[in-house]
């Protein structure tokens, strides 16, 4: 069965390969990822994973086709991919001293059109931050096209106190969902 990964992050292709799974193809689905008005963050991350998997798998009749979509929120705020510096700035001070939800959603498409979804949903507490590590941060870089702003494969990993939940997912790929998805459409025997 050939699998294809439904992704342009070289994270999730790393991900996939640290539970010994290697794509036949990556094809990345390139969609509008605009949250629909009033869009729960869950359902935001459940139905951009579905879209880029239903987008890619038309391309890839018979094929196995994995795709996901990570989302940060502070409550029912959907935080944007940080693209500048300033979009990076709002996401650290939104998240600095308190809690917020990295949602990591995934969908398996098989070779008959039959689609599984899962949701992991976790937790992630920064400290409080100072202002010196802001601006250290925001000179690292490690922001830029992420979710919420950071990456907690990087020095954010320094300034996080606390997570709940999968940290393969907070990269970006739930590693347990996607085990269990690749075994109930028969890809993984064990
Ligand atoms: C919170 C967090 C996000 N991220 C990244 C993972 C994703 O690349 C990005 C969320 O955007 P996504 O839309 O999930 O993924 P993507 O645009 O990188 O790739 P594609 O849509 O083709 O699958 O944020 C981290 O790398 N580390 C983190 O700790």
């Amino acid at each position: 069965m050939r699998l294809i990964l439904a992704s342009a992050s070289p994270r999730r292709r790393d991900l996939l390969g640290q539970i010994g799974v290697v794509p036949d193809a990556v094809d990345p689905a390139d969609i509008d990822e605009t949250p629909l008005k009033a869009e729960l963050p869950a359902a935001y991350a459940a139905r951009v994973a579905a879209e880029k998997g239903v987008t890619v798998a038309a391309r890839h009749p018979g094929a196995l086709v994995l795709s996901g979509d990570t989302v940060v929120a502070v409550g029912r705020r959907i935080l944007p991919k940080a693209e500048s510096e300033a979009d990076a700035r709002a996401c650290l001070a939104l998240l600095s001293g308190r809690r917020h939800r990295v949602l990591s959603a995934i969908t398996l498409i098989d070779g008959e059109g039959c689609a599984r979804h899962r949701l992991s949903d976790n937790i992630v507490i920064f400290k409080r931050l100072e202002q010196p590590e802001i601006d250290a941060y925001i000179a690292s870089d490690e922001w830029r096209g992420k979710a919420g702003g950071y990456a907690i494969q990087g020095r954010a990993a320094g300034l996080i106190r606390t997570i709940m939940g999968s940290h393969s997912a907070i990269m970006g790929l739930p590693l347990y969902e996607t085990r269990t998805l690749l075994k109930a459409a028969g890809y993984l025997s064990d």
